[in-house]
Formats: C-alpha cells, sequence, structure tokens
C-alpha cells in the first residue's frame, strides 16, 4: 500500500484523540502520536468552518515544529472538530452543566459538524474540510441525564458521540459518520494520496 519507501511506513499523528487513531487504522495506516499543545480559542468574528480550518493547521504546524530531526520527513496529520448550532459554536463541555446544555439545545433540530484535517509534508501545509448536517430527535432531561452520567460526553465537541450511545439519537445525517467522528477518512485518504503516502 505504501508508495514511498518510509521508514517503518508510519505517519505522525498530532493528536491526542484515540478515535483518530482507530480511523486511520481502518485505512490500513498506524501512527506515532506527537499532540500539540496550542491555544484552541475562537477568535473574534471567525465563523465555525474558519476556526476548525485554522486549529487543523495550526496542530499540524506545531508539531512540525516541535518535531526532533528525524521524524521531519514524515507525513504529519493534524485534525480539529467542532459542532455548529446557528453558526455557534459549541466545543466540548466544560462541566456536566455545560453539557446538559449543550444537549438541550441540540435535540430536537438539525447542527453541524465540521472536522478539518490537516497534511503537513516536504515543507507544506494542506487542509481539507469535511462539513456534515445532523439532526438529533428530540431530547427528555432524564435522557439527558443518563447519559451525562455515563461520561461518554466528556472530550466531545458538542457534548456527545455519534459512535457511542448517543448514536441512538441520531435521526440521519448528510455528509460524512468518520468526519462527524473526528477524521474524515474520504479526506485524509484524499490528501494522502495525492501525495503518493497512500495509493489505495
Ligand atoms: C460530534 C463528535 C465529536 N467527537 C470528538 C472528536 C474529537 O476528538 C473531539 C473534538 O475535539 P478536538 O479538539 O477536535 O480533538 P481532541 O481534543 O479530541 O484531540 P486533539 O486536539 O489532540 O487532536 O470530539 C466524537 O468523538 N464524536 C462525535 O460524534
Amino acid at each position: 500500500m505504501w508508495k514511498n519507501n518510509h521508514k517503518n511506513s508510519t505517519i505522525i499523528l498530532a493528536s491526542r484523540s484515540p478515535r483518530r487513531v482507530e480511523l486511520l487504522k481502518q485505512i490500513g495506516l498506524d501512527c506515532k502520536i506527537f499532540p500539540a499543545d496550542i491555544d484552541e480559542s475562537q477568535l473574534l468574528d471567525e465563523s465555525p468552518v474558519q476556526y476548525v480550518t485554522r486549529l487543523a493547521r495550526e496542530k499540524a504546524a506545531a508539531c512540525t515544529a516541535l518535531l526532533a530531526e528525524e521524524y521531519l520527513d514524515y507525513p504529519i496529520l493534524a485534525a480539529d472538530t467542532t459542532v455548529a448550532l446557528s453558526g455557534m459554536v459549541l466545543g466540548k463541555p466544560i462541566d456536566d452543566d455545560d453539557a446538559r446544555d449543550m444537549l438541550n439545545k441540540l435535540a430536537a433540530g438539525m447542527h453541524q459538524v465540521h472536522t478539518a484535517v490537516a497534511l503537513s509534508f516536504n515543507g507544506a501545509i494542506e487542509v481539507l474540510l469535511s462539513s456534515t448536517n445532523v439532526e438529533m430527535m428530540p431530547l427528555s432531561a432524564e435522557q439527558i441525564e443518563k447519559y451525562i452520567a455515563t461520561g461518554d460526553h466528556r472530550d466531545k465537541a458538542g457534548s456527545y458521540g455519534i459512535q457511542g450511545l448517543a448514536g441512538a439519537w441520531i435521526k440521519r445525517i448528510e455528509g460524512s459518520y468518520t468526519g462527524v467522528m473526528g477524521l474524515p477518512i474520504f479526506e485524509t485518504a484524499a490528501l494522502l494520496r495525492k501525495h503518493c503516502i497512500i495509493t489505495i
């Protein structure tokens, strides 16, 4: 599958997200994890799409800048996911009350999940975007409480994970399931294929 002869056929993943590691495995890729710590605050007047695109690029750039010499010729992937409701960013919940509030807002309606994926390779960074419309069913206070008690909302944009229990609330999506989970494999593979890092 690998066209170029990378040491160990490995890519660098600038992310702590276990979902992203799993999704890369799905397309036959192993990765070394070098998380990038950047300031994730949204800028004034920045749209959700501009926000995720900038963060994915900054994560890739921060990781590239910190890598030891021996890894500099490896492809580096980074991604950022956010939920948008009527143009407002719903990020990761700061606590259970915040999660409750987000789930109440998302219930019985349509929102967007934007994931940008960035590839840093040969001195350049390229970014692709995946945007998905997601329709969530109406939720009772009891359903929200039960979900929050499981802890599955933590560390997830919009306070839910489509790949877990909350998948039972998702009536339909228009776009990319893997994009909602945090790494759109179509766009990821397209970036890697373009640079002959994969041939599938
Ligand atoms: C909407 C949704 C989000 N998420 C997750 C994907 C992302 O991991 C997370 C959004 O946070 P991100 O800031 O995109 O990523 P992260 O903090 O998990 O990892 P890193 O910054 O180190 O790359 O929300 C799901 O797992 N399922 C879902 O259905």
